[in-house]
């Protein structure tokens, strides 16, 4: 083989992933532009605060006449106001389970503002995980934009959206040109995927212990749930940031939990909240086709 080819080989193998890990570090290290929440708009005016604390309804009593698992709602006591702190799980907790409908429909709204919680979570993780929360952000104000626009009265529900969409023709089964508003199907799917990311990686921090990685649970799960939708790049760029992934006892403080006991059931409280929206969506997406919408 020629020299030269075997210098720029040698070159390239070295300077590559170190320029990319350099690229990486500098794009979540700079501040990235503030990009804000849409405000909650209906008929005109701010909603009304629906998530307040005081209407959480995490106690035994309640959790027990909405006919609750009564295991579930021992569990439930466990769930506290975490004072001082802006991401709650109970919040996070009330939004995915209040956003079921008792007739198994999924509520856009209140599947939104558990998806604002997160971004809470991921907030209070510091700035390598910007570039996730501001992702995650993007896609929530267009969810936002559809649902207090022109049409806000069909994205009430999950279900009454994709009737919506597919009937208009807004849905893109084909890849769109990069100018078009993504269809809020395809932008709920993308939040959707990721969903599963989180509940995979919350029942492995529940069932896990001290000496195991957080990096390497999230990297796991990652792999199960979202690693085949994402390009090689976004992939080598998250895997970059789980390294940063703080221990699981930081992880339970911003949680909110201190006792083992404790943590496990919170977090298997959340993941049981999550498998249930998890596992109606996944079935309206089934059921219209539209799992792998580009
Ligand atoms: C504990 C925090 C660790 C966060 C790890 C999250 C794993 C996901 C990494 C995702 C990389 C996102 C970068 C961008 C991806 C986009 O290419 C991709 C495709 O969009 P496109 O089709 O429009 O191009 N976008 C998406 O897949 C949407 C991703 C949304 C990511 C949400 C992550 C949520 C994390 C919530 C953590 C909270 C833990 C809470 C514990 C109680």
């Amino acid at each position: 083989m020629p020299c030269s080819t075997m210098g720029f080989q040698r070159l390239y193998k070295v300077f590559f992933p170190l320029t990319l890990v350099l690229v990486v570090l500098y794009i979540t290290s700079v501040r990235l532009p503030e990009v804000h929440l849409s405000e909650c708009v209906e008929d005109g005016k701010p909603c009304a605060e629906d998530l307040a604390e005081n209407e959480v309804s995490l106690t035994e009593e309640k959790a027990v006449a909405r006919g609750g698992d009564p295991h579930q709602a021992e569990s439930e006591v466990y769930i506290k106001h975490c004072d001082g702190k802006d991401f709650q799980v109970r919040r996070l907790l009330a939004a995915f389970r209040h956003c079921v409908t008792p007739e198994g429909q999924v509520l856009l709204k209140d599947y939104l503002e558990g998806w604002k919680e997160l971004i809470k979570f991921m907030d209070a993780l510091g700035t390598v995980f910007g570039f996730i929360s501001q992702e995650t952000i993007t896609k929530i104000n267009i969810m936002q934009s559809y649902r207090t626009g022109k049409h806000s009265d069909e994205y009430h529900t999950l279900e009454s959206m994709v009737k919506y969409e597919l009937q208009d023709n807004v849905v893109n089964f084909k890849e769109l040109p990069s100018n078009r508003t993504p269809s809020g199907c395809r932008t709920l799917l993308r939040l959707h995927r990721a969903l599963k990311w989180l509940e995979l990686f919350l029942y492995k921090l529940a069932t896990s212990t001290d000496q195991d990685s957080t990096s390497d649970m999230c990297a796991d799960a990652y792999e199960e749930a979202l690693a085949r939708h994402h390009s090689w790049f976004i992939r080598q760029a998250a895997s970059i940031a789980f390294l940063a992934l703080p221990p699981r006892r930081t992880l339970f403080d911003i949680v909110c939990v201190q006792e083992e006991q404790e943590a496990q059931m919170v977090l298997m409280t959340t993941v049981k909240a999550l498998v249930r929206v998890y596992n109606i969506t996944q079935e309206v997406y089934t059921a219209h086709g539209m799992l792998d919408l580009p």
